[in-house]
Protein backbone atom coordinates (compact mmCIF):
# COMPACT_ATOMS: atom_id res chain seq x y z
CA UNK A 1 0.00 0.00 0.00
CA UNK A 2 1.15 4.00 -0.26
CA UNK A 3 2.47 5.80 2.17
CA UNK A 4 3.91 8.65 2.78
CA UNK A 5 6.33 9.52 5.70
CA UNK A 6 6.10 12.97 7.59
CA UNK A 7 7.63 14.75 10.58
CA UNK A 8 7.13 18.09 12.85
CA UNK A 9 10.60 18.66 14.98
CA UNK A 10 11.55 15.05 14.67
CA UNK A 11 8.75 13.28 15.97
CA UNK A 12 8.09 10.74 12.59
CA UNK A 13 4.85 9.29 11.67
CA UNK A 14 3.98 6.83 8.89
CA UNK A 15 1.24 8.23 7.20
CA UNK A 16 -1.36 5.83 5.29
CA UNK A 17 -4.22 6.79 3.46
CA UNK A 18 -7.21 4.78 3.80
CA UNK A 19 -10.46 7.45 3.09
CA UNK A 20 -12.98 4.10 3.17
CA UNK A 21 -11.75 3.01 6.47
CA UNK A 22 -10.78 -0.94 4.79
CA UNK A 23 -7.17 -1.24 6.06
CA UNK A 24 -7.14 -3.86 8.71
CA UNK A 25 -4.73 -2.24 11.24
CA UNK A 26 -3.72 -3.90 14.51
CA UNK A 27 -1.28 -3.40 16.75
CA UNK A 28 1.15 -5.72 15.75
CA UNK A 29 1.65 -4.22 11.75
CA UNK A 30 1.54 -0.95 13.49
CA UNK A 31 4.51 -1.63 15.54
CA UNK A 32 6.40 -3.91 12.42
CA UNK A 33 5.90 -0.79 9.91
CA UNK A 34 7.33 1.57 13.31
CA UNK A 35 10.28 -1.04 13.21
CA UNK A 36 13.47 1.09 12.98
CA UNK A 37 15.30 -2.01 10.92
CA UNK A 38 12.44 -4.19 10.12
CA UNK A 39 10.04 -1.40 9.06
CA UNK A 40 9.62 1.92 7.84
CA UNK A 41 10.78 3.43 11.18
CA UNK A 42 8.59 5.74 12.65
CA UNK A 43 7.37 6.93 16.21
CA UNK A 44 3.95 6.10 14.90
CA UNK A 45 1.26 5.84 12.59
CA UNK A 46 -1.46 8.52 11.08
CA UNK A 47 -3.90 6.35 9.45
CA UNK A 48 -5.68 8.99 7.15
CA UNK A 49 -9.78 7.87 7.15
CA UNK A 50 -13.15 9.42 6.02
CA UNK A 51 -15.08 10.44 9.63
CA UNK A 52 -17.88 8.83 8.47
CA UNK A 53 -15.99 5.78 8.18
CA UNK A 54 -14.15 5.42 11.30
CA UNK A 55 -16.18 4.63 14.53
CA UNK A 56 -14.39 7.07 16.36
CA UNK A 57 -14.58 9.35 14.36
CA UNK A 58 -18.42 9.10 12.80
CA UNK A 59 -19.71 11.15 15.79
CA UNK A 60 -17.81 14.76 14.34
CA UNK A 61 -18.32 13.55 10.62
CA UNK A 62 -20.84 16.12 10.53
CA UNK A 63 -17.75 18.95 11.50
CA UNK A 64 -14.79 17.37 9.99
CA UNK A 65 -14.33 15.70 6.68
CA UNK A 66 -10.85 13.45 8.07
CA UNK A 67 -10.75 11.57 11.15
CA UNK A 68 -6.59 11.05 12.47
CA UNK A 69 -6.63 7.66 13.44
CA UNK A 70 -3.29 8.02 15.52
CA UNK A 71 -1.69 4.58 17.24
CA UNK A 72 1.86 4.88 19.03
CA UNK A 73 4.79 2.89 17.62
CA UNK A 74 4.13 0.24 19.82
CA UNK A 75 0.44 -0.65 18.38
CA UNK A 76 -1.54 1.31 21.41
CA UNK A 77 -4.06 4.28 20.46
CA UNK A 78 -3.64 7.48 21.71
CA UNK A 79 -6.17 10.22 22.28
CA UNK A 80 -4.38 13.13 20.59
CA UNK A 81 -0.93 13.45 19.18
CA UNK A 82 -0.08 17.76 18.61
CA UNK A 83 2.91 16.78 16.12
CA UNK A 84 0.96 14.05 14.46
CA UNK A 85 -1.96 16.52 13.58
CA UNK A 86 -0.18 19.34 11.95
CA UNK A 87 1.90 16.29 9.97
CA UNK A 88 -1.62 15.42 9.10
CA UNK A 89 -2.43 18.16 8.13
CA UNK A 90 0.10 19.02 5.98
CA UNK A 91 -0.65 15.54 4.36
CA UNK A 92 -3.93 16.30 3.48
CA UNK A 93 -3.16 19.90 2.04
CA UNK A 94 -0.33 18.59 -0.16
CA UNK A 95 -2.35 15.93 -1.60
CA UNK A 96 -5.18 18.01 -1.95
CA UNK A 97 -7.60 16.11 0.63
CA UNK A 98 -7.94 19.46 1.47
CA UNK A 99 -7.84 22.81 0.64
CA UNK A 100 -6.06 26.48 2.32
CA UNK A 101 -8.64 28.31 3.25
CA UNK A 102 -9.10 31.44 5.53
CA UNK A 103 -10.81 29.13 7.93
CA UNK A 104 -9.16 26.71 10.07
CA UNK A 105 -9.53 22.86 8.95
CA UNK A 106 -11.20 21.05 10.90
CA UNK A 107 -10.10 17.82 11.92
CA UNK A 108 -11.69 14.77 14.08
CA UNK A 109 -9.41 13.25 16.53
CA UNK A 110 -9.99 10.82 19.48
CA UNK A 111 -10.15 13.68 21.74
CA UNK A 112 -12.28 15.74 19.77
CA UNK A 113 -12.63 18.33 16.88
CA UNK A 114 -8.93 20.40 16.43
CA UNK A 115 -8.26 23.22 14.18
CA UNK A 116 -5.30 23.89 11.88
CA UNK A 117 -4.06 26.54 10.11
CA UNK A 118 -1.21 27.74 7.91
CA UNK A 119 1.37 29.70 9.85
CA UNK A 120 4.25 31.07 7.35
CA UNK A 121 6.06 27.96 6.76
CA UNK A 122 5.20 26.07 9.84
CA UNK A 123 1.46 24.50 10.60
CA UNK A 124 -0.95 25.45 13.53
CA UNK A 125 -3.27 23.12 15.34
CA UNK A 126 -5.43 24.23 18.36
CA UNK A 127 -6.22 21.95 20.87
CA UNK A 128 -8.32 22.31 24.38
CA UNK A 129 -6.58 24.33 26.91
CA UNK A 130 -4.27 22.00 28.79
CA UNK A 131 -5.97 21.22 32.77
CA UNK A 132 -3.23 20.95 35.44
CA UNK A 133 -4.66 18.04 37.84
CA UNK A 134 -2.96 17.05 40.70
CA UNK A 135 0.65 16.59 41.61
CA UNK A 136 2.59 13.54 41.02
CA UNK A 137 6.36 12.27 40.63
CA UNK A 138 8.00 10.71 38.19
CA UNK A 139 11.24 8.13 38.78
CA UNK A 140 14.08 8.00 36.58
CA UNK A 141 17.41 6.31 37.73
CA UNK A 142 17.02 6.28 41.55
CA UNK A 143 15.80 9.68 41.85
CA UNK A 144 12.33 11.28 42.35
CA UNK A 145 11.23 14.10 40.27
CA UNK A 146 8.14 15.69 41.63
CA UNK A 147 5.97 16.92 38.83
CA UNK A 148 2.48 18.01 38.07
CA UNK A 149 -0.56 16.02 35.84
CA UNK A 150 -1.47 17.63 32.90
CA UNK A 151 -4.25 16.42 30.65
CA UNK A 152 -4.28 17.55 26.81
CA UNK A 153 -6.84 15.34 25.53
CA UNK A 154 -3.84 12.44 26.28
CA UNK A 155 -2.01 12.45 29.98
CA UNK A 156 1.07 14.30 30.81
CA UNK A 157 3.85 14.72 34.02
CA UNK A 158 5.25 17.94 33.25
CA UNK A 159 8.80 17.68 35.58
CA UNK A 160 11.04 20.10 36.12
CA UNK A 161 14.81 19.44 36.19
CA UNK A 162 15.94 20.28 39.58
CA UNK A 163 19.04 22.54 39.38
CA UNK A 164 22.11 20.77 39.03
CA UNK A 165 21.05 18.14 37.81
CA UNK A 166 21.68 17.93 33.57
CA UNK A 167 18.37 17.96 31.30
CA UNK A 168 20.80 16.76 28.25
CA UNK A 169 22.44 13.84 30.49
CA UNK A 170 18.99 12.31 31.38
CA UNK A 171 19.34 8.76 30.77
CA UNK A 172 15.70 8.10 29.32
CA UNK A 173 16.56 4.39 27.25
CA UNK A 174 14.36 3.66 29.77
CA UNK A 175 10.65 4.21 31.02
CA UNK A 176 10.39 6.28 33.81
CA UNK A 177 7.91 5.07 37.03
CA UNK A 178 4.83 6.88 37.76
CA UNK A 179 1.60 6.67 39.75
CA UNK A 180 -0.03 4.12 38.27
CA UNK A 181 -2.98 4.60 40.01
CA UNK A 182 -3.09 8.47 39.33
CA UNK A 183 -2.25 7.17 35.73
CA UNK A 184 -4.14 4.19 34.67
CA UNK A 185 -3.37 4.18 30.89
CA UNK A 186 0.49 5.23 31.41
CA UNK A 187 1.18 8.86 30.93
CA UNK A 188 3.97 10.71 28.79
CA UNK A 189 6.88 12.12 30.81
CA UNK A 190 8.25 15.52 29.80
CA UNK A 191 11.49 16.57 31.56
CA UNK A 192 12.16 20.52 31.83
CA UNK A 193 14.65 23.56 32.26
CA UNK A 194 14.45 27.09 31.76
CA UNK A 195 15.98 28.36 29.04
CA UNK A 196 17.06 32.05 28.27
CA UNK A 197 14.74 34.45 28.18
CA UNK A 198 13.00 35.39 24.27
CA UNK A 199 12.17 39.12 23.52
CA UNK A 200 8.20 39.03 23.03
CA UNK A 201 8.18 35.34 24.45
CA UNK A 202 6.47 34.95 27.70
CA UNK A 203 8.10 31.85 28.28
CA UNK A 204 11.45 29.92 27.17
CA UNK A 205 11.48 25.93 28.15
CA UNK A 206 13.53 23.21 27.34
CA UNK A 207 12.11 19.94 27.37
CA UNK A 208 12.86 15.88 26.82
CA UNK A 209 9.84 13.48 26.50
CA UNK A 210 9.44 10.04 27.24
CA UNK A 211 6.55 9.07 25.70
CA UNK A 212 3.53 6.50 26.55
CA UNK A 213 3.87 3.86 23.41
CA UNK A 214 7.04 5.14 21.89
CA UNK A 215 9.61 5.98 24.64
CA UNK A 216 11.80 8.88 24.35
CA UNK A 217 11.10 10.98 20.89
CA UNK A 218 12.50 13.89 19.35
CA UNK A 219 9.37 15.69 20.14
CA UNK A 220 6.14 15.73 21.63
CA UNK A 221 3.15 18.33 20.94
CA UNK A 222 0.93 18.17 23.30
CA UNK A 223 3.74 17.48 25.76
CA UNK A 224 4.90 21.10 24.77
CA UNK A 225 0.89 22.17 25.42
CA UNK A 226 1.63 20.85 29.02
CA UNK A 227 4.83 22.32 29.31
CA UNK A 228 3.73 25.82 28.47
CA UNK A 229 0.73 25.59 30.49
CA UNK A 230 2.92 24.79 33.46
CA UNK A 231 5.39 27.39 32.81
CA UNK A 232 2.51 30.12 32.66
CA UNK A 233 0.74 28.79 35.52
CA UNK A 234 4.46 29.12 37.91
CA UNK A 235 4.70 32.96 35.84
CA UNK A 236 1.01 33.57 37.23
CA UNK A 237 -0.07 33.89 33.77
CA UNK A 238 -2.91 32.68 32.66
CA UNK A 239 -2.42 33.39 28.71
CA UNK A 240 0.76 33.72 27.36
CA UNK A 241 3.18 32.29 24.45
CA UNK A 242 6.09 29.65 25.39
CA UNK A 243 8.54 28.86 23.31
CA UNK A 244 9.79 25.06 23.68
CA UNK A 245 12.75 23.71 22.76
CA UNK A 246 12.81 19.93 22.00
CA UNK A 247 15.27 17.87 20.49
CA UNK A 248 14.23 17.99 16.96
CA UNK A 249 13.71 21.93 17.25
CA UNK A 250 11.66 24.45 18.61
CA UNK A 251 7.75 24.32 18.89
CA UNK A 252 5.86 27.60 19.80
CA UNK A 253 2.74 27.51 21.99
CA UNK A 254 -0.05 29.84 22.04
CA UNK A 255 -2.31 29.58 25.34
CA UNK A 256 -5.73 31.26 25.13
CA UNK A 257 -8.63 31.66 27.64
CA UNK A 258 -9.96 28.53 25.84
CA UNK A 259 -7.56 26.73 23.70
CA UNK A 260 -4.19 26.26 22.65
CA UNK A 261 -2.19 26.77 19.73
CA UNK A 262 0.71 24.73 18.87
CA UNK A 263 2.89 25.80 15.93
CA UNK A 264 6.28 24.46 14.28
CA UNK A 265 7.60 22.59 11.24
CA UNK A 266 6.02 20.07 9.59
CA UNK A 267 7.33 18.06 6.62
CA UNK A 268 6.48 15.33 4.40
CA UNK A 269 9.92 13.89 3.09
CA UNK A 270 8.83 10.63 1.15
CA UNK A 271 6.29 8.64 -0.48
CA UNK A 272 6.56 5.07 -1.65
CA UNK A 273 4.86 1.65 -1.51
CA UNK A 274 5.10 -0.73 1.66
CA UNK A 275 4.82 -4.16 1.12
CA UNK A 276 2.15 -5.56 4.51
CA UNK A 277 3.87 -8.24 6.49
N1 LIG B 1 3.99 12.77 19.97
C1 LIG B 1 2.65 13.12 20.19
C2 LIG B 1 1.92 12.40 21.28
C3 LIG B 1 1.63 10.98 20.85
C4 LIG B 1 0.73 10.23 21.81
C5 LIG B 1 1.40 9.86 23.09
N2 LIG B 1 2.53 9.00 22.91
C6 LIG B 1 0.34 9.20 23.99
O1 LIG B 1 0.31 7.95 24.10
O2 LIG B 1 -0.45 9.92 24.59
C7 LIG B 1 2.42 14.62 20.19
O3 LIG B 1 3.09 15.29 19.37
O4 LIG B 1 1.54 15.12 20.88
Amino acid sequence: MEFTKGHGTGNDFVILPDPDGALELTPELVAAICDRRRGLGADGVLRVVCAAKHSDGAALAGEAEWFMDYWNSDGSFAEMCGNGARVFVRYLLETGLATPTADPLPVATRAGLVHARLDGEAIAVEMRRPRRYAASAAALGGLTLPGTAVDVGNPHLVCPVPAGLDLAGLDLTRAPGFDQTLFPSGVNVEFTAPAEPIDGIDGHVLMRVYERGSAETLSCGTGACAVAAVALDDAAREVGTVAVDVPGGRLTVTITDDSCWLSGPALLIATGTLTLP
